[in-house]
């Protein structure tokens, strides 16, 4: 099994609903995004010859997803007022409404599930909320 793995960050704000501690505020973080695709075998076309994926595609891929999480405003859908959404949206903020809850965790499998659906072959999505800190997923 071939493996290529890249990384990526972004830099946004969210709050953990719900929780006890000091994540229940508004705060931010640099989410570092570690991706990690695999294939039993390699292309054999002239350009791609030898590569499970050129680096340069599964960079670009990886930073698309990554970019439109940036500089944004990260809210688990339904926890916060519709009118506070609505305010913050009307001063132009940048506001990603989420199904679940913006944890590592969760965000590590949505990053998975981003490549996914890519097309990617994942086996794994790791997300860092701070240098020591990271969650993964896979399958
Ligand atoms: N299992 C998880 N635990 C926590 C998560 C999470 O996503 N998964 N997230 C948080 C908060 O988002 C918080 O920002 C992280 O908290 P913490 O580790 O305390 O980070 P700090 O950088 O603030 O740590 P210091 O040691 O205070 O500098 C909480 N838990
Ligand atoms: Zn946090």
């Amino acid at each position: 099994m071939y493996s290529l793995r890249t990384e990526h960050s972004f830099d946004s704000a969210h709050f953990l609903a719900g929780y006890e501690g000091k994540c229940s505020n508004i705060h931010g973080h640099r989410w570092q995004v570690v991706i990690e695709v695999k294939s039993l075998t390699l292309q054999t076309n002239q350009q791609l010859n030898g590569m499970l994926v050129d680096f340069a595609q599964l960079k670009k891929d990886i930073k698309e997803e990554v970019d439109f999480l940036d500089h944004a405003f990260i809210i688990e859908k339904n926890t916060l007022k519709p009118k506070t959404v609505a305010a913050l949206e009307e001063e132009g903020f940048q506001i990603i409404v989420l199904d679940f809850r913006p944890t590592a965790e969760n965000m590590a499998k949505y990053f998975y599930d981003r490549m996914e659906h890519r097309g990617y072959q994942v086996k794994s999505a790791t997300v860092y909320e701070t240098p020591n800190n990271c969650a993964s997923y896979e399958e």
